[in-house]
């Protein structure tokens, strides 16, 4: 999070008395300056001088900083000099990029009136200048500042405190670049998970909810978070903020809001309105998210599981980047927004993987609507810039392609024999948007088209006879230009003589300078009026070449007004059908989504899970997706894993599954490609596996590696229990809970009292679908006592005294770990592996396997349903040398590893 301080503003009615308070006098030019910042604070102010935006005082040092720009002066305030950096206006957007990237928000003050009419009221009179936008990261709306393939919001964060139920909260999203509005309502326990979930670009809350010791830990996980006044989130004024922006009576026809989200929902549309300043970017109803309608996914679980990003950081290597086989960037903005919020409603799921299914039985329907696709515009986006006179020539051109491409796809949709109710959806809505307005854009714009409109030259010959006259009109005047070039250089008899053409002389007369007294005397002096002399050559002007010009200018003026007054025509006809238009597109996105996810099943060999609303899990031969692509890639296979934690007919709460296997075998794997298996399924896409059936699940948990997090003050020991403790507390029956070695991270045996405790909570409490990966073989013993509870291992081989890992996932426990053999895999010296083998053959021999069933007796909490196994008599002295010395490998020992031990042996014999 990001903020600045107030920069020092002089109070404004005072008169400078002494000489030191004249050399601190505040210019003209300075005063306006500060009170636009004053008026701005928090932002950096871009001030617009000539062709640069310039920044002053500590906005100039933070620029310069982030930017690395040079930091130098420009006069003095106060007495002291003023730091100054600049940034030309060409090039303004990349540094805009680079300094909302950073956390920043900027506020662009534009020259308001020409230089003219400022000089027209007096010398000391300074250019009128106003802020025209802020420029926020949530609220962005240019293409080079956002990301194509990823949804930009700005999200409101409003509070209902309450003393006796918690807190709750009102949260509401928009993303202007695509109209989507979106409102929901979550209690304090739900709002990690929630903003996790939405992930903003930018948060606005209330200066008290920035300060709140409580919230400012999650708010600091946000990449910007501003605080504005209380009336922004005002209650009371709420509904009709909102409906002054929808330009409506009531709210009630668009949206049935709380009082809270609609609090949310007109402070993110107050904070729009304010970025945008007097621009009115259209947006969709507020559309209302009912609570429970997605899986819920705390922050720590999609971060372990590396859905979007990895635990680097890189898209590469996600989950997202393995399933993404879109075409368009809005197919991919929801896919990740799919990914994100997978759904909890069984009929829902099942509409999405109907319309997979149609493309995956139908591969020339699937590549013939991908290669439409593939060249289709991003309209949305294309409609916001539009909406906020950002647009070009280039979007309107992407709105007649929209609608073009929109029929191509209509023509292969309707071969479809008896399309699914997605697909049926996606067809109405591409017939929508208007194809006379199609048409009136083929006819209006020309083949190639600059990006931006301000020089014109974008609308085609024939389509505006008026504009077609004044262009013929500029392009003819041209003409006599170049014919009285070639007069004059006959009558003055110069023949290098040119007509040129500058800014500020406008059009003149050119001779090199051996010929200038030529043209200033007479007779030829009547004609040519001297302007300039320079070193090598010598201007002037003629009556003649003055009238011409005027009408070259006028002619050119009216041309380029003509074009912008049918850009605004045609802009604003797209504006009237943007509702139309917006339903295409995301129509195309939907497309998108349904036949890249077939695609998918295809190419990697998925199948259709069956969703439902029992607490069933039962994978077939399932497999990770990222893993499996990653071994692929090395001509690697795969080895698929069957898991099932559906309830027994007699026991009607899910299975907990207790995976032992040595380090390296893939138990991780096993656990994450569950999760991603049914996280799949729920977003409505195919899984990798060979049949799978998974019972709707509400909240997915999981605790994997672990990580410190320093810059929170927490070890790794604390991140795992603090999450740890968010699973015990929090997941419920239909929860679906990943945990991997937790543990591991202190001593031994308070490692395993934990987990052994936190297994039994999970099975008596929770009573949630559970894997649990350990290297504790002690639990184990625990199958014994917890009914639901199933002991799985991963296999091994032993092989001449190294491990080969099968991958396979089998009934039954690990005996042993097989670390020092990784160990040894890993490139530890060979007297660090020996000397390990012996400790170990040591450690081995006290047995702690007999304290856990010792443990298991005594439980008082559950009833023993047999008493285990007479424990065994404590080891021999006898046993004890002979374990040591099968321990030792003589060939892998240096002469001194072998004295040594030998010294050891004789040191274990009894004294006599
Ligand atoms: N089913 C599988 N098929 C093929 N290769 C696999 C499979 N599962 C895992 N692997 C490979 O084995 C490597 C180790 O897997 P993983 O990290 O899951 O092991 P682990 O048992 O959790 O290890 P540790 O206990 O040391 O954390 C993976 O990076 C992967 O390349």
């Amino acid at each position: 999070m990001t903020m600045q301080q107030p920069i020092p503003v002089p109070p404004p009615d005072e008169a400078p008395a002494s000489p030191a308070e004249a050399i601190a006098r505040v210019t003209p030019m300075m005063e306006q300056y500060l009170e636009i910042k004053a008026a701005h604070q928090g932002l950096l102010l871009f001030y617009r001088m000539g062709d640069f935006y310039e920044l002053f005082f500590e906005d100039a040092e933070i620029a310069s900083r982030t930017l690395g720009i040079v930091l130098t002066k420009r006069g003095k305030h106060q007495g002291a000099d003023i730091p100054m950096c600049g940034v030309p206006v060409e090039r303004s957007e990349d540094y805009l990029h680079r300094l909302i990237s950073a956390g920043h928000r900027v506020a662009v003050c534009e020259q308001t009136e020409d230089p003219a009419a400022a000089k027209a009221r007096g010398n000391k009179s300074v250019v009128r200048r106003g802020v025209v936008r802020l420029v926020t990261p949530g609220t962005l709306t240019e293409d080079n500042l956002l990301d194509a393939r990823a949804n930009n919001y700005l999200l409101a964060i409003a509070r209902a405190r309450s003393s006796a139920g918690g807190d709750r909260f009102g949260l509401a999203w928009i993303d202007i670049s695509t109209a989507e509005f979106m409102v929901t309502e979550c209690s304090g326990g739900e709002l990690a998970a929630t903003l996790a979930r939405i992930n903003p670009n930018e948060a606005i809350v209330t200066d008290a909810l920035y300060n709140d010791s409580e919230l400012g830990q999650t708010l600091r996980e946000l990449p910007a978070v501003t605080p504005l006044t209380r009336d922004v989130f005002d209650g009371a004024t709420a509904e009709k903020r909102l409906c002054d922006y929808f330009a409506v009576a009531t709210m009630d026809g668009l949206a049935q809001l709380t009082r809270l989200e609609a609090t949310a929902a007109a402070a993110a549309v107050t904070y729009v309105d304010r970025t945008q300043v007097g621009k009115h970017p259209p947006l969709s109803p507020p559309a209302r998210e009912a609570s429970g309608a997605t899986m819920a996914i705390d922050p720590a679980t999609r971060a372990n599981l590396e859905l979007t990003r990895t635990l680097a950081g890189e898209r590469r290597g996600s989950l997202l980047d393995a399933i993404d086989c879109t075409v368009t960037s809005a197919g991919s903005r929801l896919l990740a927004q799919r990914l994100a919020a997978p759904l909890t409603d069984a009929p829902g799921i099942a509409r999405r993987l109907d319309a997979v299914s149609t493309f995956v039985a139908d591969s020339a329907a699937r590549e013939d609507i991908h290669s439409i696709l593939r060249g289709a515009p991003d309209m949305s986006r294309a409609l916001a810039r539009l909406s906020v006179g950002r647009g070009g020539p280039r979007d309107l051109a992407g709105i007649r392609d929209g609608i073009v491409a929109a029929d191509q796809v209509l023509a292969r949709l309707s071969e479809l024999d008896q399309p699914p109710q997605e697909i049926a959806v996606v067809m109405a809505a591409l017939q929508r948007p208007s194809r006379e307005l199609a048409a009136e854009f083929a006819s209006a714009l020309d083949e190639q088209l600059p990006l931006i409109k301000r020089d014109g030259g974008f609308v085609r010959q024939g389509y505006e006879p008026a504009l077609d006259e004044a262009r013929n009109l500029r392009d003819a005047s041209r003409l006599v230009v170049a014919s009285m070039q070639a007069r004059y250089a006959d009558t003055t008899s110069v023949k290098g003589l040119k007509i040129r053409h500058n800014n500020v002389l406008g059009y003149f007369v050119e001779v090199t300078a051996q010929h200038g007294d030529k043209l200033m005397s007479a007779p030829l002096n009547a004609t040519f009026i001297h302007r300039q002399t320079l070193a090598g050559q010598v201007r002037f002007t003629t009556s003649e070449l003055g009238e011409i010009e005027a009408k070259i200018a006028n002619a050119g003026d009216r041309a380029l007004g003509l074009e912008l007054e049918i850009f605004e025509r045609l802009s604003a006809k797209a504006m009237a059908i943007s509702d139309d238009l917006r339903a295409a597109a995301h129509a195309f996105a939907l497309l998108d989504v349904a036949t890249s996810l077939a695609k998918l099943a295809v190419d990697d060999n998925y199948v259709r899970p069956d969703v439902d609303d029992s607490l069933g899990f039962a994978i077939e031969a399932g497999r990770h997706p990222v893993v499996e692509q990653a071994l692929k890639r090395n001509g690697e296979p795969f080895i698929a894993n069957a898991c099932d934690l559906s309830p027994s007919p007699a026991q009607k709460s899910g299975q907990l599954w207790l995976l032992t296997g040595p380090n390296m075998a893939g138990k991780s794997t096993f656990l994450r490609q569950n999760a991603l298996i049914a996280l799949l399924a729920q977003i409505g896409s195919f899984v990798p596996a060979t049949r799978a059936r998974i019972g709707i699940i509400d909240r997915l948990f999981s605790r994997v590696g672990a990580a410190d997090d320093l810059a929170r003050g927490r070890s790794t020991f604390m991140v795992e229990m603090v999450e740890t403790a968010a699973i015990l507390n929090q997941a419920g029956e239909r929860s679906l809970v990943i945990l991997d070695e937790i543990g591991r991270g202190t001593a031994t045996f308070d490692g395993l009292s934990i987990a052994w405790a936190a297994i039994e909570h999970l099975h008596e409490s929770n009573r949630c679908r559970t894997l649990f990966a350990t290297h504790y073989h002690e639990l184990t013993a625990l199958s014994a006592k917890l009914p639901r509870m199933f002991n799985a291992t991963v296999r091994v081989k032993e092989w001449q005294g190294n491990v080969v890992f099968l991958h396979e996932v089998l009934p039954g426990s690990a005996d042993r770990s097989y670390g020092i053999q990784v160990a040894k895999l890993a490139g530890l010296p060979p007297a660090v592996i020996t000397r390990a083998k012996s400790v170990l053959s040591k450690l081995e021999a006290q047995d702690r396997g007999q304290t856990a069933r010792a443990l298991v007796d005594d439980l008082p909490l559950f009833a023993v349903p047999s008493r285990a196994a007479a424990e065994a008599a404590p080891p021999s002295e006898a046993e004890l040398l002979m374990d040591a010395v099968k321990a030792l490998h003589p060939d892998e020992m240096s002469p001194r590893e072998a004295l040594d031990a030998l010294y050891a042996l004789k040191a274990k014999l009894p004294k006599a």
